[in-house]
């Protein structure tokens, strides 16, 4: 199947957060792509990339990198389909990736989720797709249901526990 989210990090340093992603997109049968691409060292690369994904049938981009994380911007630069952008946490306990990514120039966007945060962008990532595809929006829905399901249960539990004001 041709794939509609590709996932791009700067290195492969940051792939055991992307696996989160990778996890999710096939959890909801979305078919992926991944790449490892860097705007600081292959930026004729990036550009390429950027420059020819809606082309491909890319629907949405999501892009992790750590330190000084250009390359979820220049993407944005050079594409109009959605940037989700993920801050890894290599260094500075990944504010620096944070603050270089999430704070874009009014008009080119990249909708930055948490650090390390590899799970929610491919949950964001699943909510823009479900938009145009129902059956798709039927599998995310069944996915929270689940959330739900943990949570009362587990709150049923705690009152079994009862623990209680004893003063
Ligand atoms: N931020 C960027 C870019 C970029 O923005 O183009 N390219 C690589 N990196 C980041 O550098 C960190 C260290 O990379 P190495 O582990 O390869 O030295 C990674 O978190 C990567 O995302």
């Amino acid at each position: 199947m041709k794939p509609i989210v590709s996932i791009i990090m700067g290195s492969t340093s940051d792939l055991p957060i992307l696996k989160k992603a990778a996890d999710f997109l096939n959890d909801m049968q979305v078919p992926f792509e991944m790449n490892a691409l860097s705007a600081h060292r292959t930026p004729r690369e990036v550009e390429e990339f950027a420059t020819g994904a809606q082309a491909r049938g890319i629907k949405v981009i999501i892009a992790a990198a750590g330190m000084a994380a250009a390359l979820p911007g220049v993407i944005a630069a050079m594409t109009p389909l959605p940037v989700i952008g993920i801050p890894i946490n290599s260094t500075l306990s990944g504010m620096d990736a944070l603050y270089s990514i999430v704070q874009m120039p009014p008009g080119i966007s990249v909708a930055t989720v948490g650090i390390n945060a590899g799970m929610n962008a491919a949950v964001t990532a699943v909510q823009i797709l479900a938009l145009s595809d129902p059956d798709l929006a039927a599998r995310y829905e069944a996915y929270r249901a689940t959330l739900s399901k943990k949570i009362v249960k587990a709150n049923e539990e705690l009152r079994e526990v009862k623990y209680e004001y004893k003063v």
